[in-house]
């Protein structure tokens, strides 16, 4: 339950530290109560700071208005409220609720949705979404470590659901544990109904309303998502009984609760209402004895019965399942059994569902892999295992199903069993069991199959039960990535907030902040909303630090006495998720813990044989390649390798232009070079040089197709500038690509590298006090977007020398386009190689409607402005 909160706070504050405009959805459900006490937790000791929106559906019933009054007053948060859209004919409907936020400008939304309701907004709605594990129409984001990618595209709105991960089971024991105030609603009185079919409804208590079909009846309500809402017949007055009601089909849980230990037969009502009520239970024992949940990941191919083996597993103990999802999504099945709970994400076979496997194998705690006896080790089996063992997991148990359809099933079994264990061994996985099954008839899953007296092991339940992890080799340092700070006002401290990576931290502990290295103490700790002396590992906690003066997101608090690792060039294994390729030295934003940076992959050492596993040289990187990549990012990285810490070693690679999470890596080692070079400081400055010359330099980035002009239209605002004394340098393609560049041809990762070589040295002669006139087809957004960030602010002027096609094709100054068409010249930009326009350049001449003698008016006019000394 603790670990469910620290992940659902952590999920919270991600959102509102990363994002430019988040509210929280609220209404009087007890999923939004549950949704608001972890918010309020989650910022504690400071006010909630987003705000919360409330639709106003007109729901006139007393009861409902008062307690909607009352947390609207404790809330102690901005509320937004407004009617609610006609359409919606008084129920919140997320489809209602979409069309809304769309003209709202929100960026972000907070929904407070559970995982095993089965509901979410429609696909016409979701956008982006930043959670895991939810059934959602759209494919979701890979989450791995809860590293989201909170990056909308343009228009887009994120749907983030921190309840994701929870059960109805789960939200009725923290509301109990926590004492959170629900409608009453939930709760048993008299009231009026009215009878609707096989059930009753709730009607309105205006006594001149209540008509002759109306009775009073000892009822409750079940939901209020819809309105007027179902009642149902209940006597459960009290939270306790009704906990007793609501949590019957969990007969484990309120054995629990009775303290009687465990098993699987299902209480007796009158024993577990008595237990519920009875005011010697502690909240304590109302959670279930084991806190954590082991998170099982169950792969194997498309049809190889995954979906069977979970219905066997579940024979036999409760089973919860985040039903009414899409189909071809997967979502988290929760078994209880006396012993402990398991979480199981079924991954489906397919490599586009490799999000979802990653996902699931960052946290996962144990891997099941279902082989086919039938068909053996496929290529799917091995590329998924060679994935498992990049994300750290250990521990996996195969399971050979369809036993029974095999005639030679003991050869057929040890066979198989010996070829994966050959594969574990190379990928360093322990298999902790191999067993035979049949996932349809439940052979060897509860109980030994008469149909294999060769198999003498455990069934596959009695494998689960007996599995413990390996031990922690050794107590890590204090690690704590700061996701948000709440800027001290005067006399007051900053609070940190965050979710503790490694190790634990005490009042009084000394902590030094990375990457600046400042050195202070802890001076105050709260976990929700009680001020404690310490804290472990998982806990999302809030931190008051002696002096923070110095601290933003992104540092990472460490033990003063062992502090991270800091560097900014390192090895790693790079999975590569985009459909299109990676270039090396393309940049692309890097989030590892709560650090965003520029980076980009400097050298593929090599790619992996996703069948054997054998080194391959490559120079870019498909769709679910894997490779062992060289990486630099633009600014140092507080980090740790995968092996030691998953926090503070894995990452994600988004593309900046299109948002999407292209890779997902895990860092080996940093670079030693990384930290043996560093940045000389020279004693003429930039602006010194600049005054020398009596200009202001500056960077002209010519773009556009081969013909458009670039190079007639650069040479002849060269020649004017320097006639008026300017000191000026062009930097032209085919020039440059006679020396410097010689090496590269046409390909998308030549020109990459093209463009990479040209912008740094057009930022040494920008430094040298020069106005470089850069004329370059640069076909690629990203490579310009990156070029722009070398330069400071202003510095670098777009120009997008805009020619259309059959214009550059008639002038064809040069021939190209006539071999080009002939098949002569691959990769031909605008033929065969694509062109992407700038979005907003600085400046857009549209040759083919204007003169040559006028674009060069207008670029000497805004060229002279620039580059007036200062
Ligand atoms: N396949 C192919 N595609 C595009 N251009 C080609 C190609 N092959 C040769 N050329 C000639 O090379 C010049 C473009 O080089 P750049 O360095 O500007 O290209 S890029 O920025 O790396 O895309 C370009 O010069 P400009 O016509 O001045 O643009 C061409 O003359
Ligand atoms: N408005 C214009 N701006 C620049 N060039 C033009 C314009 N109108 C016609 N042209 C002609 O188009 C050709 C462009 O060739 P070039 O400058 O070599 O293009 P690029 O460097 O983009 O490949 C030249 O022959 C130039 O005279």
């Amino acid at each position: 339950m603790q670990t469910l909160e620290s992940e659902s706070i952590a999920i919270i504050r991600e959102a509102v530290a990363t994002t430019p405009r988040p509210i929280m959805l609220w209404a009087e459900g007890k999923d939004s109560a549950v949704l608001l006490h972890l918010a309020r937790k989650a910022f504690y000791p400071h006010p909630l700071p987003l705000p919360l929106l409330y639709f106003d559906g007109g729901r006139q019933d007393p009861e409902l208005t008062r307690y909607r009054s009352q947390q609207m007053a404790a809330a102690g948060a901005e509320w937004i409220i407004q009617p609610l859209p006609s359409a919606a004919q008084g129920t919140v409907h997320p489809e209602t609720i979409c069309t809304a936020l769309s003209h709202q400008g929100v960026g972000l939304v907070l929904w407070g949705f559970r995982g095993d309701e089965g509901r979410h907004p429609p696909a016409s709605c979701i956008h982006a979404i930043f959670t895991q594990d939810l059934p959602v129409p759209a494919a979701p984001r890979p989450a791995p470590w809860g590293l989201y990618n909170t990056h909308p595209r343009p228009g887009e709105i994120l749907h983030v659901f921190p309840l994701a991960q929870w059960t109805e089971r789960d939200v009725w024991l923290y509301i109990k544990s926590e004492g959170i105030s629900i409608a009453p609603l939930y709760l048993a009185a008299e009231r009026w109904v009215a009878r609707n079919g096989s059930h009753w409804l709730l009607a309105d208590p205006q006594p001149q309303a209540q008509a002759e079909h109306l009775e009073q009846r000892r009822v409750r309500v079940p939901t209020l998502s819809t309105w007027p809402p179902v009642a149902v017949e209940s006597h459960a007055q009290t939270l306790g009984l009704l906990l007793a009601e609501v949590l019957r089909p969990y007969p484990v849980v309120l054995e629990a609760m009775q303290g009687q230990g465990a098993g699987m037969q299902a209480a007796t009502s009158r024993s577990a209402t008595d237990a519920a009520e009875g005011h010697h239970t502690s909240p304590t024992q109302l959670w279930p004895a084991q806190d954590r949940a082991l998170r099982l990941i169950l792969c194997g191919n498309v049809h190889e019965g995954k979906s069977a083996l979970i219905e066997s597993l579940a024979a036999g103990c409760k089973r919860l399942h985040a039903g009414g999802g899409a189909a071809h999504l997967s979502s988290p099945t929760l078994l209880i059994t006396g012993r402990r709970h398991y979480r199981i994400a079924e991954v489906p076979g397919h490599p586009q569902a490799l999000p979802e496997l990653i996902a699931a194998a960052a946290t996962a705690d144990l891997a099941l892999v279902l082989v086919d006896a039938r068909t053996g080790l496929s290529l799917q089996t091995r590329q998924q295992a060679r994935i498992l063992a990049m994300l750290g997991l250990k521990d996996l148990i195969v399971v050979v199903n369809r036993i029974d359809l095999i005639d030679d099933a003991a050869e057929r079994f040890t066979a198989l069993c010996a070829a994966y264990r050959d594969l574990a061994l190379t990928l360093d996985l322990r298999v902790y069991e191999s067993i035979p099954i049949s996932a349809l008839t439940g052979d060897n899953i509860h109980t030994p199959s008469p149909r294999t007296p060769w198999y003498t092991g455990p069934t596959l339940w009695e494998a689960l039960e007996g599995w413990v992890s390996a031990p922690q080799d050794e107590v890590q340092a204090f690690r704590l990535p700061v996701q948000w700070v709440k800027d001290s006002e005067p006399g007051q401290a900053a609070v940190v907030y965050g979710r503790i990576a490694e190790g634990q931290v005490g009042n009084g502990t000394a902590v030094r902040i990375l990457p600046s290295g400042l050195s202070t103490r802890v001076a105050a700790i709260w976990r929700g909303f009680a001020a404690v002396e310490s804290a472990r590992a998982g806990e999302a906690i809030a931190l008051c630090l002696a002096d923070a003066s110095e601290l933003k997101r992104g540092d990472v608090l460490v033990a003063a006495e062992a502090p991270a690792e800091v560097a900014d060039q390192f090895e790693a294994r790079l999975l590569w998720l985009d459909t299109h390729p990676l270039i090396p030295e393309r940049q692309y934003l890097l989030k590892l813990a709560t650090q965003d940076v520029r980076a980009s992959v400097t050298a593929l050492k090599y790619r992996e044989d996703p069948d054997t596993g054998a080194h391959l040289a490559a120079r870019t990187l498909n769709t679910n390649e894997l490779a062992t990549v060289n990486l630099a990012t633009q600014s140092p990285l507080v980090f740790a390798p995968y092996q030691t810490s998953r926090q503070l070693g894995g990452f994600i690679l988004i593309d900046p232009l299109k948002h999407e999470t292209v890779g997902v890596g895990t860092i080996d080692f940093a670079l030693r070079r990384a930290t043996n070079i560093h940045w000389q400081a020279l004693q003429v400055d930039r602006l010194s040089r600049a005054r020398l010359k009596h200009q202001t330099p500056c960077c002209l980035w010519f773009t556009g197709l081969s013909g458009s002009g670039k190079s007639t239209l650069a040479n002849l605002l060269d020649q004017r500038l320097h006639a008026l004394g300017r000191h000026t340098y062009v930097l032209d393609g085919d020039n440059v690509r006679h020396g410097l560049n010689r090496d590269l041809g046409f390909t998308e990762a030549d020109r990459v590298e093209n463009i990479r070589r040209v912008a740094e040295v057009a930022k040494l002669m920008v430094d040298a006090g020069l106005i470089v006139l850069v004329s370059f087809i640069s076909p690629f957004r990203s490579e310009r977007q990156m070029a722009r960030t070398l330069f400071s602010p202003g510095e670098f002027i777009e120009i997008y020398v805009d020619t259309p096609l059959e214009e550059c094709e008639r002038r064809d100054v040069k021939g190209l386009y006539a071999k080009a068409r002939a098949g002569l010249i691959k990769n031909f930009t605008g033929i065969d190689s694509p062109y992407e326009p700038p979005e907003a350049p600085e400046l857009h001449l549209r040759t083919a409607e204007r003169g040559v003698d006028d674009c060069l008016e207008t670029l000497l006019g805004l060229a002279l402005e620039r580059t007036a000394p200062r």
